[in-house]
């Protein structure tokens, strides 16, 4: 349906050129979600005039509000959200919050956060259902942190039992690999560490990442965002049920691998892609593909994120 960029954004803000923004009436899914599935990877934007952009922020999105993101959660099946920080509201995480708390339980949240956090505010964010904080190392999104810094936030969130996303690109994991070793916490890896699809899965990159993940029993893989990986489609638009065909070896090793450290997300409302916006209902009828047996279904989907996100239930 709707590709077209007529999404606002509200408050004194202009969305980046090119934007394009989320996709307006998604198929419902074919494939069914097993009951209680997590989207383990959603964001909001804003909407602007309530909670501004980041002054520092590298693009500036169409809003995506919470009641918007519930209606998806509703529309796709899913049960629970957990709503990751975006880097257009740097470390100002009063929309995820606000987000979270509105869910009635439904939502956890995974935050960003400097140095200068005080226990008080950690705190607050804990009782509002944040459970992680985000480290991005992706160059066109944010601006270099020190790894002291970053090693001295996962020491404090270590003792409130959260987690540790990172977010980094393929060819940087052998410069990252010393810090992201040593973090003390489970470490939740976001997108399979952005693969480049169009090389070999059995090649040294895509390699080093199974290594990572083999060597460290902390560490997780989102196995989501194939929309941003694929280099050859087809897109999921117009009915399409062999989506991103070249993303689903690379996903499928990760699940039947460890089927018990990956996550999925439709990363609505899909910041920043350039070429197409995808239909979200299309997108859930991917995951039986990289996910093929009803058993790697509900770890994917249910057992791993409520373990990770609610393991009081
Ligand atoms: O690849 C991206 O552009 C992207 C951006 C963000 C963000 O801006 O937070 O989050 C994501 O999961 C992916």
């Amino acid at each position: 349906m709707s590709q077209a960029n007529d999404k606002p954004t509200s408050g004194d803000f202009t969305k980046t050129a090119g934007w394009l923004d989320w996709y307006t009436g998604p198929a419902k899914p074919r494939f069914q979600l097993p009951a209680g599935a997590v989207d383990a990877h959603c964001h909001v934007f804003g909407p602007g005039a309530e909670f501004p952009y980041a002054p520092e922020r590298k693009y500036t999105p169409c809003d995506a509000s919470k009641a918007q993101l519930f209606a998806l959660r509703d529309h796709l099946g899913f049960a629970r959200n957990v709503v990751v920080q975006a880097t257009c509201h740097g470390a100002d995480n009063r929309a995820m919050v606000d987000a979270c708390l509105a869910s009635g339980g439904k939502a956890r949240g995974v935050a960003t956060v400097r140095r200068s956090i005080t226990d008080d505010e950690l705190q607050q964010l804990h009782a509002a259902g944040v459970r992680g904080v985000r480290f991005n190392f992706v160059k066109r999104l944010v601006d270099f942190t020190p790894k002291d810094e970053l090693m001295e936030i996962a020491g404090r969130i270590a003792q409130l039992g959260w987690h540790v996303v990172i977010y980094f690109e393929a060819v940087d994991l052998p410069e990252l690999w010393d810090f992201f070793t040593a973090l003390p916490t489970t470490v939740v890896v976001d997108h399979m560490g952005r693969p480049d699809v169009s090389k070999p899965i059995d090649g040294p990159e895509f390699q080093l990442f199974l290594k990572f993940m083999r060597q460290h029993p902390n560490v997780w893989s989102k196995v989501s965002c194939p929309e941003r990986l694929s280099v050859t489609g087809p897109k999921a638009l117009n009915g399409e049920q062999a989506a991103y065909r070249d993303v689903v070896p690379f996903a499928r090793k990760v699940v039947e691998e460890f089927p018990d450290r990956v996550l999925w997300g439709t990363d609505w409302p899909h910041p920043n892609l350039k070429d197409h916006m995808p239909d979200d209902g299309l997108l859930v009828d991917f995951i039986p593909h990289i996910a093929p047996t009803a058993e790697l279904q509900r770890k994917l989907l249910v057992d791993n994120p409520m373990r990770l996100y609610w393991p009081e239930l």
